[in-house]
């Protein structure tokens, strides 16, 4: 391993002892000077030294008067500050339970101001090398999403840690649905922002998914309508406040919905690619999707739950449950294109973790600039003869483009479904008893495989198409509904896209590999989430306390 060179190595003080701190270009550690150190009395071995990695430091700075009366109250403390009336503190990214971070302090005081300064200098200097952290952010804000929390969210607990780690921000209050889509579309000067931030739910990200794709897909002269069309990667990254009703996207990609985390998960500059499924109705585009594309069930629950907005996150409770009741299944016929041999299947128990080596593997196929290599290119690779075809009648048709973890079902639709390796896993459900369907929907909420029923099969798919079952085709003037979906006499369900209606039924659909970047990282493994450290006093990193909260 390449030896790191020290940039900064000094006695400090921190709380009630002296500290050897020392900086080099991936770590700030320090322990104890060997006079001052005191067995710890917890879990960690008796060697107090303590580490932030460089990349997870929020920000570092002087430490004002006030901070350091307020924090320095006893007499050790007083005396602290008449030796070493000089300090900064270190703002940084610290792991709790269950994915969640907090940014936690540790201040550092200095006998002289000049060493002081350094610190912070040679600190912010390493900082400013870290050229995947954003500088300038666009952030839009849904007041109405969720339990209708989002703007106080923004202004209590995330604007004042970008204001922290020193990222500028353009705020936009949305005034009405759409919004946000529009200004990203044709307003917003792009060239400014180095991200675009969304505060609020599933529906809220759709906004900003839409306005950004189209507005690349303008810029470079791509025409969305055709469903061929080699769509341009967006190059700013896309962050997510969690203040919507399902936050599944934030939640499958961070592991997680809690503001703070994916505030610090911005800061930091994490980049985590996202696959993109692009909806046609022949050669017209329909809609983009990143979680679900749900036939049957889910669009029926989505159909309901829209009547019953003004009940928030609860309308889809009561939408499940009646959807549930009514027992509905629709005709029709699937054709899907498989996954490739190698990208796994959606039963093999790989899922999808931070650094992905299933993801990783497919990121070989989209160069930097999104250039399709040959790979990808190869003929035959879409023959018709690859195409599989299943006709059927199906309480749900998912189609599912990451796992779709939410806190309603931590695991997921598809818990083995990846991020960014170019593929949705397609479920099938087919008609069967309404208990049979509960005890696979119960399936969702806890360990057992929801797949492991006769009724349901999942395909990993690049490419799927659905037509309706339409026996009897009827004249429009046969109709006494408008005509939305008409020429169909059998009874037609609808699909929901992200949480959306789709117009239409008969649709296809393409995986767009790795077409989005996300403000995230994917979820960690659970090692990476231990401290190092569990005990009480005197060891003082565990005792430090976040924050904000
Ligand atoms: N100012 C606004 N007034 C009304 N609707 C808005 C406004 N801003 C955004 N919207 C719309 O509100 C819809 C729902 O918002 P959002 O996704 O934030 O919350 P949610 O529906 O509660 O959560 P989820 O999508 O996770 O279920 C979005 O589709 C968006 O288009
Ligand atoms: C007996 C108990 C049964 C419990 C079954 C729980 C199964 C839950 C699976 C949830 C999958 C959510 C996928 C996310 C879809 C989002 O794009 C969309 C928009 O926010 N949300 C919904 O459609 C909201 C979907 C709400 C579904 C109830
Ligand atoms: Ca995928």
């Amino acid at each position: 391993m390449e030896k790191q060179v020290t940039l900064l190595s000094s006695q400090l003080f921190q709380k009630h002892r002296q500290v050897e701190v020392v900086l080099n270009r991936s770590v700030l550690a320090w322990k104890p000077v060997e006079k001052s150190r005191k067995p710890c009395s917890g879990t960690c071995d008796s060697v107090q030294s303590y580490s932030v990695e460089v990349c997870e430091i929020v920000a570092v700075r002087k430490t004002e008067d006030d901070d350091q009366d307020a924090a320095q109250t006893g007499k050790h403390q007083k005396k602290t500050k008449q030796l070493y009336p000089y300090a900064f503190t270190v703002s940084y990214v610290r792991r709790t339970r269950q994915h969640q971070w907090r940014c936690s302090e540790v201040t550092f005081h200095c006998a002289n101001q000049a060493l002081c300064e350094e610190w912070v200098q040679v600190t912010n200097e390493q900082l400013s090398l870290l050229t995947n952290r954003p500088k300038s952010l666009l952030v839009y804000i849904n007041p109405f999403g969720g339990k209708r929390h989002g703007k106080r969210i923004y202004e209590q607990k995330v604007a004042p840690m970008f204001r922290l780690a020193g990222i500028a921000t353009t705020v936009i209050v949305t005034e009405r649905a759409n919004h946000a889509e529009d200004h990203l579309k044709t307003e917003a000067n792009l060239d400014k922002y180095d991200g675009v931030v969304c505060v609020g739910g599933d529906g809220m990200f759709s906004e900003v998914l839409h306005g950004l794709v189209a507005r690349t897909q303008n810029d470079h002269g791509v025409d969305q309508n055709q469903p061929d069309a080699e769509l341009v990667p967006c190059s700013l990254r896309i962050g997510i406040i969690p203040a919507g009703s399902t936050d599944c996207i934030c939640f499958a990609t961070v592991g997680t919905n809690d503001p703070v985390t994916s505030a610090l998960h911005i800061i930091v500059g994490d980049s985590q690619p996202m696959d993109v499924c692009s909806v046609h109705h022949n050669d017209v585009f329909l809609r983009y999707s990143v979680s679900l594309l749900g036939y049957g069930f889910y669009g029926d629950v989505l159909s309901d739950s829209e009547r019953n907005r003004w009940l928030g996150p609860a309308r889809y409770d009561l939408a499940g449950v009646k959807t549930f009741l009514s027992h509905n299944y629709y005709e029709g016929t699937v054709s899907f294109l498989p996954a490739e041999d190698d990208v796994g299947n959606p039963r093999d128990k790989l899922q999808c973790r931070s650094g992905c080596s299933i993801c990783q593997h497919n990121r070989s196929s989209k160069d930097e600039h999104g250039d399709v290599s040959e790979e990808k290119e190869k003929p035959g690779k879409d023959d018709s003869s690859d195409w599989n075809e299943i006709h059927g009648k199906f309480i749900a048709i998912n189609a599912a483009n990451m796992s779709c973890a939410c806190p309603r079902s931590p695991k997921g639709l598809s818990p083995f479904a990846h991020l960014a390796d170019g593929n949705a896993d397609l479920i099938l459900v087919r008609n069967c008893s309404r208990l049979d369907f509960f005890k696979h929907l119960l399936r969702h909420t806890n360990k057992d495989d929801q797949f492991d029923h006769p009724f349901v099969e999942v395909h990993r798919v690049r490419k799927f198409r659905f037509e309706p079952e339409c026996h009897k085709l009827v004249s429009l003037e046969d109709l006494s509904e408008p005509p939305t979906k008409t020429g169909y006499s059998t009874p037609l369900g609808s699909w929901s896209c992200d949480g959306e209606i789709l117009p239409e039924v008969a649709i296809q659909v393409s995986v767009q590999c790795q077409l989005i970047r996300l403000f995230a990282r994917g979820i960690e493994e659970q090692q990476q989430q231990q401290q190092q450290c569990v005990s009480d006093d005197p060891c003082t990193l565990c005792a430090l306390e976040p924050t904000t909260d």
